[in-house]
């Protein structure tokens, strides 16, 4: 896929998505939403609870395609995209990173990782993989943890491990909801240091959604949602 468009990574016009309550009535959680989202930037989404932040983040990271307006990814039109591709699309170049880390128990540390790797498009060999987790253990901070299972690592170390599990097809956007949610304020501001630093290093488009505003300025722009509605709140050029 070509790489233009001016920098932007994803733009969104006027999206709008609903859901269908039980009562028959229909919920607007998006409402004419529009974001233009730069490779090597970095943005916050943040909000009361129930303001839509969770349902956007959704569609922009391709977990969900209902919706209506316009969403491009590298100016492609994301919406003529069948279901196999939009998962392809998803699994070769967006990370994700969860309050709740969502790391397999059972699994070591360097299984975790390599998870993504399996399903890539970016076909690797066992050499390969073992040599790109070893990178990506070490550009987190976790030399020495492959062998570990994530119940005997601290929470910051499993956050550790969920973002070199994101980094590690290249993504070109690292999506968090609530990156920082389950930890304490230093142990948080050491993973938005170690976040901000991997995307600056390879351009990657950073959108994170928090509740926590000392969080979201570390960010070059910040969004506010209430009631579906976004609106920019801080931009730096
Ligand atoms: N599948 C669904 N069925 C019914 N209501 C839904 C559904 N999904 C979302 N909602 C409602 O849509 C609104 C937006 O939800 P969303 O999870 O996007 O908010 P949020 O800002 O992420 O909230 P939080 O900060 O608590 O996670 C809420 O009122 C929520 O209850």
């Amino acid at each position: 896929m070509e790489k233009t468009n001016g920098g932007n990574l994803i733009q969104i016009k006027n999206l709008v998505a609903t859901v269908n309550l039980n009562n028959g009535d229909t919920l607007v959680t998006v409402n004419k939403a529009n974001m233009e989202l730069k490779r090597g930037n970095s943005y916050a989404i943040v909000g009361k609870s129930g303001s839509g932040k969770t349902s956007l983040i959704s569609i922009i990271g391709l977990l969900n395609h209902s919706y209506q307006g316009e969403f491009l990814y590298n100016g492609m039109s994301v919406s003529t995209l069948t279901d196999s591709q939009l998962s392809m699309l998803r699994a070769s170049n967006i990370g994700f990173v969860f309050q709740n880390y969502s790391l397999i128990k059972h699994l070591r540390v360097w299984e975790n990782i390599e998870l993504p790797l399996l399903y890539s498009k970016k076909k690797m060999n066992t050499r390969q993989r073992k040599e790109a987790i070893r990178n990506l253990l070490q550009s987190v901070g976790l030399e020495g943890k492959e062998n570990d299972y994530p119940s005997n690592l601290s929470g910051g170390e499993q956050q550790r491990v969920a973002i070199a599990r994101a980094l590690a097809v290249s993504p070109e956007a690292i999506l968090c909801d609530e990156p920082t949610g389950a930890l304490d304020k230093k142990t948080g501001k050491q993973i938005m240091d170690l976040l901000h630093q991997v995307v600056l290093k390879n351009g990657i488009m950073l959108l994170i959604v928090t509740h926590d505003l000392d969080i979201a300025k570390t960010c070059n722009t910040i969004f506010e949602m209430d009631g579906g509605r976004l609106q920019c709140v801080k931009y730096d050029s």
